[in-house]
C-alpha cells in the first residue's frame, strides 16, 4: 500500500502559490494579485505521474522563518512540523517569482538550507519575459543546488515537469532521510547571495517597466490617484444600479410569474401559502439582488487581478496612518467590502497585534455584499430613478453614500480607539506593490461564478430557513376573523415588544420585526419584510404584492433613511461575532463589537430619522 505522502508550497507573498495548487490539485483557493491573500494552510491532493498521490498544502506567502505576523506563524509552524499531530511535509516547493528574483531568493536561501527535499519552481517565468527579463534556470539550479522547474501556473505551464520534480524529491528524501543542517546565514548574508545568484540567473535584461512606472505615477499620484481612485468606485455604484436594472427586473418577473403560478395551481391551503407567501416571496426577495453582487464583484475582481487594488491600499494609506492604522489594515477592510468574515481572518497578515484588533474592530462597517440586497430594496423603493446632473444616477449616488458612511465610521471609530483601548504608535507600512496584469477573463468568470454561488446558497440555506421559521411565527396563533393576523402572531407580539425600544429612531411594527432575524444574515431584513407583508396582504390585494410599492405604500421616506443608516453600522450577522471571538480568542471583543455597533446604529438612525423629519421630507 502507498502511504498519503506530503509536500507544502512555500515561498513569498504574491509568488502564485495559490494559483499553482490551484492547477496542480483542482482546488478553487483565492487568488489575488497583492500580498497576504492567503492566511491559512489548506490541503488538497496532487496526482504524480506514476499515479501515486501526494498531499500538497498551501500555505500563506511568508518572508521568513521567524514570524512576525499570525498567518507567518503558520507557514513556519507547518514547515517545521510544529502543529500537534502533524508532522512537517516532506517535500518543500518553493515559489519564486521570476520576475522579482532577488527579493524572493531570500527566504528561498533560509528553506533550502533546512536540508530537506526541496524543489523550487520558478513561476511567473511569463511576467518576466514580458518585462524583458531572459532567466537561466539551469544557472539558478546550480547555485541553489536544488531542482529548479520553470512554470506559469495561470496557464497551467511547467506543471507536470513540477511533479515529475516532486516525485524525484520524495525519493531522494527516502534514500537520505537526516539531512539536517539549520540555517547559519544571517539576513544581510543571505539578502548578498540572493543579489549574487539572481544576477547570475539572469541572462539578459531589457528595460520595459517604462510603461508600467508611468501608470504607478499617475495611479500613485498624491492627488491625482485618490481623485481616479474615487471616480473609479464611483463608476462602480453607478453601474451595480444602472446595469443591473433590466436583469433584475427579469429576475422579478420570473418570480412574480412563479408565485402566481403556484398560486393558481394549488387549492387554497396553509401548505400553498408557505410556498408562495413564505418561500418564494421571501426568498425570490432576495435572489432578484443576484445582478447587483454580481456586478459589484465584477469591479472589484478586476481590480483585484489587474494590481490596482494594492495600489489602492498605498493610497490610502496615509489616510489609514491619520487614524493611527497602516496600510496593512487597508487589504482586510477590503475584503469586508465582500464579507465581513474573510476580512476578519486576512487581519492575520497585521503584525501589530493592536493595529490588528483595531482592524477587527472596524471591520464590520465596511459595506459587505449582504447590506447590498437591503440598500437595493430601500433605494428602489424611495429614491426616484433620476440623474442629478449630466447623467449621474441619484440611486447610484445614495448607494455610494451610504458605503461612504461606513467607510467614514470605520475611520472616526479606528481613531478613537487608537488613542483610548488601542493605543500605540502606528506601525509603518511595508506592503509591497504587485505587476499590473491584464485581468484574464477566465478567472474573472469563474471568480463571479464563486461569488454568485455562495450568494445563492446563503439564499438557499440560511435565509430559506429563516424564512420558513419566519412564515410560521407570522402564522401562528391564527388570529380570529377579521382581526390582524400579524398583531395576533407570535413574530407580531414579539416585535410589538421590540417596537417600543426602536419606536424613538422611527421604526414601525414591522421594522423591528425584520431585526430579529436579520441577525442570521443581513439579506434576511429582505425576505422578513417580504413575507410579513405577503402574509399580511389580504388575498384581494395581488397587484401590490411587489416589495417596493408595499415599502413605498406602508413607509415614510424619514424612515427609509432611518432603516437604511441602521444597516450602515448594526452589527447584523452571528458569523461575523462568531469569528471575532475566535480570531481574539475569547468573548470580550466581540461582545465589545456588539455592543458599540449597535448603540452607533441606534444613535445614526435616530439622527437621521428625525433630521429628515425636521427638514420635512
Ligand atoms: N502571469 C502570471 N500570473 C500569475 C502566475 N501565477 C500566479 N499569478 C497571478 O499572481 C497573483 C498572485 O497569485 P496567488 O496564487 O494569489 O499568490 P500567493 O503566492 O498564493 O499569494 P499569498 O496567498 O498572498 O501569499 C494572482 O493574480 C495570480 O493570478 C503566473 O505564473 N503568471
Ligand atoms: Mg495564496
Amino acid at each position: 500500500m502507498t502511504r498519503l505522502r506530503s509536500a507544502a508550497l512555500v515561498g513569498n507573498p504574491n509568488a502564485g502559490k495559490s494559483a499553482l495548487f490551484n492547477a496542480l490539485t483542482g482546488a478553487r483557493q483565492k487568488i489575488a494579485n497583492y500580498p497576504g491573500v492567503t492566511v491559512e494552510r489548506k490541503s488538497g491532493r496532487l496526482i504524480l505521474p506514476s499515479g501515486e498521490p501526494v498531499e500538497l498544502t498551501d500555505l500563506p506567502g511568508s518572508y521568513g522563518l521567524h514570524p512576525t505576523s499570525p498567518d507567518e506563524e503558520v507557514t513556519a509552524k507547518v514547515i517545521l512540523g510544529q502543529f500537534p499531530g502533524e508532522s512537517a511535509p516532506e517535500v518543500l516547493v518553493i515559489v519564486l517569482d521570476a520576475s522579482n528574483l532577488e527579493q524572493h531568493l531570500v527566504f528561498a536561501q533560509e528553506v533550502i538550507a533546512l536540508g530537506r527535499p526541496t524543489v523550487v519552481a520558478l513561476n511567473m517565468v511569463d511576467l518576466a519575459e514580458r518585462d524583458g527579463l531572459v532567466l537561466d534556470p539551469k544557472a539558478l539550479q546550480e547555485a541553489l543546488g536544488v531542482p529548479v522547474v520553470p512554470t506559469v501556473a495561470v496557464r497551467r505551464r511547467g506543471l507536470d515537469e513540477l511533479a515529475a520534480a516532486i516525485a524525484v524529491a520524495e525519493v531522494r528524501a527516502a534514500i537520505d532521510p537526516a539531512d539536517h543542517h539549520q540555517p547559519h546565514t544571517n539576513l544581510t548574508e543571505r539578502r548578498l547571495t540572493a543579489h549574487a545568484v539572481a544576477e547570475a540567473a539572469i541572462i539578459s535584461e531589457t528595460r520595459r517597466h517604462r510603461m508600467h512606472a508611468k501608470l504607478d505615477r499617475v495611479l500613485l499620484h498624491p492627488w491625482i490617484g485618490p481623485v481616479i481612485l474615487f471616480a473609479l468606485l464611483f463608476v462602480v455604484f453607478q453601474a451595480v444600479f444602472a446595469g443591473a436594472t433590466p436583469f433584475a427586473d427579469a429576475l422579478d418577473g420570473g418570480v412574480g410569474w412563479l408565485h402566481d403560478g403556484v398560486k393558481g395551481a394549488m387549492a387554497p391551503s396553509l401548505a400553498r401559502d408557505l410556498l408562495t407567501d413564505g418561500i418564494i416571496a421571501g426568498v425570490g426577495s432576495v435572489v432578484v439582488f443576484l445582478p447587483q453582487i454580481v456586478i459589484l464583484f465584477f469591479f472589484i475582481l478586476a481590480m483585484e487581478a489587474s494590481g490596482y487594488m494594492a495600489r489602492a491600499a498605498f493610497l490610502m494609506d496615509r489616510m489609514m496612518a491619520g487614524v493611527g492604522l497602516s496600510g496593512r489594515s487597508f487589504i482586510p477592510l477590503l475584503s469586508s467590502f465582500a464579507c465581513a468574515i474573510p476580512g476578519i481572518m486576512a487581519t492575520r497578515s497585521i503584525t501589530d497585534p493592536r493595529d490588528r484588533l483595531t482592524t477587527i474592530l472596524i471591520a464590520p462597517m465596511m459595506t459587505c455584499s449582504a447590506r447590498l440586497p437591503v440598500y437595493a430594496v430601500i433605494i428602489a423603493a424611495f429614491i426616484p430613478n433620476r440623474s442629478v446632473a449630466l447623467g449621474i444616477g441619484l440611486q447610484g449616488l445614495v448607494l455610494l453614500a451610504l458605503y461612504v458612511a461606513g467607510i467614514v465610521g470605520a475611520m472616526v471609530v479606528a481613531l478613537i480607539l487608537r488613542r483610548s483601548i488601542t493605543k500605540g504608535a502606528a506601525s509603518g507600512f511595508i506592503m509591497e506593490l504587485p505587476k499590473y496584469q491584464m485581468p484574464r477573463l477566465k478567472d474573472l468568470a469563474i471568480g463571479l461564478f464563486q461569488r454568485a454561488w455562495i450568494f445563492l446558497r446563503r439564499a438557499g440555506t440560511i435565509i430559506f430557513t429563516v424564512t420558513v421559521v419566519l412564515w410560521l411565527l407570522l402564522n401562528f396563533p391564527r388570529a380570529a376573523d377579521g382581526r390582524d393576523q400579524i398583531d395576533a402572531s407570535i413574530a407580531g407580539h414579539i416585535a410589538n415588544g421590540l417596537a417600543v425600544v426602536v419606536e424613538p429612531i422611527g421604526f414601525n411594527r414591522d421594522m423591528s420585526l425584520a431585526l430579529i432575524p436579520a441577525m442570521a444574515a443581513r439579506e434576511v431584513a429582505v425576505s422578513s419584510l417580504a413575507t410579513t407583508y405577503a402574509v399580511g396582504a389580504a388575498d384581494d390585494d395581488e397587484s401590490n404584492r411587489a416589495l417596493g410599492a408595499q415599502l413605498a405604500r406602508r413607509w415614510t421616506l424619514p424612515m427609509a433613511l432611518a432603516f437604511l443608516a441602521w444597516f450602515v453600522f448594526a452589527p447584523q450577522c452571528m458569523s461575523t461575532i462568531a469569528v471575532t471571538r475566535r480570531e481574539t480568542n475569547g468573548w470580550k471583543w466581540p461582545l465589545f463589537m456588539l455592543g458599540y455597533l449597535f448603540a452607533l446604529a441606534y444613535v445614526a438612525a435616530g439622527v437621521t430619522f428625525w433630521a429628515a423629519t425636521a427638514a420635512g421630507l
